[in-house]
């Protein structure tokens, strides 16, 4: 199984490359300048260039608050560049793997969301990211849309990282209490995708097997309460710590508003696909693991 990865250095993108082998799969990645998003003129030539039995998406616009003040960058990349890469798979007869978000919702429900649940996305990030699943599925009938959440890993940028760099210098931390959601591992999302795409290709013509899925990590936490569990187990592993403070949202001001229930009912994903991913405290432990020993080897260096 050779997989076309969009994206080169994202968080979800390494985690694919790393976990490859592991699944007796092939992952070629592309992006920068070669594939650009914000250019369409050249998607699809890149693509069928690299060649592969499917591409996964794992490229976008991520920055939530800077979308804010760039709305029309994040609609080009995140929806029109989206639909053109589920169209060049289309061109090519292969599946198409896209990433979304929980952004999509504005957190009013009072319980986990569902795949049918109406939108209404807060800000301009969770707005693009729609417009991107909307033109996934126009373009692309063989086609899969995971919407996962709070991701994190050793690779780019993410909430983990951006904790224990605070806590180098400030002994206590005012995280927000009030939005819950499900942290997630990018390479736990990478073997959820693996699993995913051998079922797509093992069984090309089940079309229970297409459309609209939510993938996160397994329980729910506030981010103060993700936070928390971070510097218990950097603690734990000599690394840096600092004692969390939670807070309302309303004392933490953002230009974008982000939504205070993020949680995603996962279950059609283990009912069609058969992927559950690890709960998410399991999960974090090795990645803060890795963290603290990577700073160690850096500053040895
Ligand atoms: N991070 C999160 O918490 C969540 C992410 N998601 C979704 O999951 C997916 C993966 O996210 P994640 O791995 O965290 O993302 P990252 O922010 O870690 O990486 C995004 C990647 O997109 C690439 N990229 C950005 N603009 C372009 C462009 N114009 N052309 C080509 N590539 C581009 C970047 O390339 P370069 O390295 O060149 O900058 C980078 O490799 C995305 O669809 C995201 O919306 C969903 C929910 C939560
Ligand atoms: C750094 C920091 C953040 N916060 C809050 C702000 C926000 O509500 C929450 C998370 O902040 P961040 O800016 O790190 O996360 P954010 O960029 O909103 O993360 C989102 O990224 C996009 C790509 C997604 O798709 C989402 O699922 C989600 O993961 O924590 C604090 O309360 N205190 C702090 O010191």
């Amino acid at each position: 199984m050779r997989i076309i990865i969009v994206g080169k250095e994202g968080q979800v993108a390494r985690a694919l490359a790393e976990r490859a082998r592991a699944h007796g799969a092939q992952a070629v990645l592309v992006g920068r300048p070669k594939l650009d998003l914000a250019d369409p003129s050249g998607i699809e030539d890149a693509l069928i260039e690299t060649g592969g039995d499917l591409i996964v998406n794992a490229a976008a616009y991520t920055a939530v608050d800077q979308a804010e003040t760039d709305p029309e960058l994040a609609e080009a990349i995140n929806g029109i560049g989206a639909g053109v890469v589920a169209g060049a798979a289309t061109a090519m007869n292969v599946p198409v793997i896209h990433l979304s978000t929980d952004y999509v919702f504005d957190g009013t429900a009072d319980r986990p969301y569902r795949e049918d649940d109406p939108v209404s996305p807060l800000g301009a990030y969770g707005t693009s990211k729609l417009l991107g699943e909307e033109a996934v599925a126009a373009e692309a009938e063989d086609h899969v849309i995971l919407r996962t959440a709070w991701v994190y890993s050793p690779f780019g940028k993410n909430f983990v990282k951006t904790m224990l760099r605070l806590a180098a210098d400030r002994e206590e931390l005012g995280v927000v209490g009030d939005q819950h959601g499900s942290p997630t591992s990018a390479l736990d999302i990478a073997d959820g995708i693996f699993a995913i795409s051998r079922n797509l290709l093992e069984r090309r013509e089940d079309r229970t097997l297409r459309g609209l899925f939510h993938m996160t990590g397994t329980g729910f936490a506030s981010w103060a309460e993700f936070a928390t569990e971070i510097f218990a187990l950097s603690a734990r592993l000599g690394g840096p710590s600092a004692k969390v403070r939670p807070i309302a949202t309303a004392d933490y001001p953002t230009p974008a508003k982000r939504p205070a229930n993020s949680r995603l009912d996962c279950s059609k994903l283990k009912d069609v696909h058969g992927v559950v991913l690890p709960l998410w405290r399991s999960s974090l432990e090795p990645c803060v693991k890795r963290l603290i020993e990577e700073a160690r080897k850096e500053v040895a260096r």
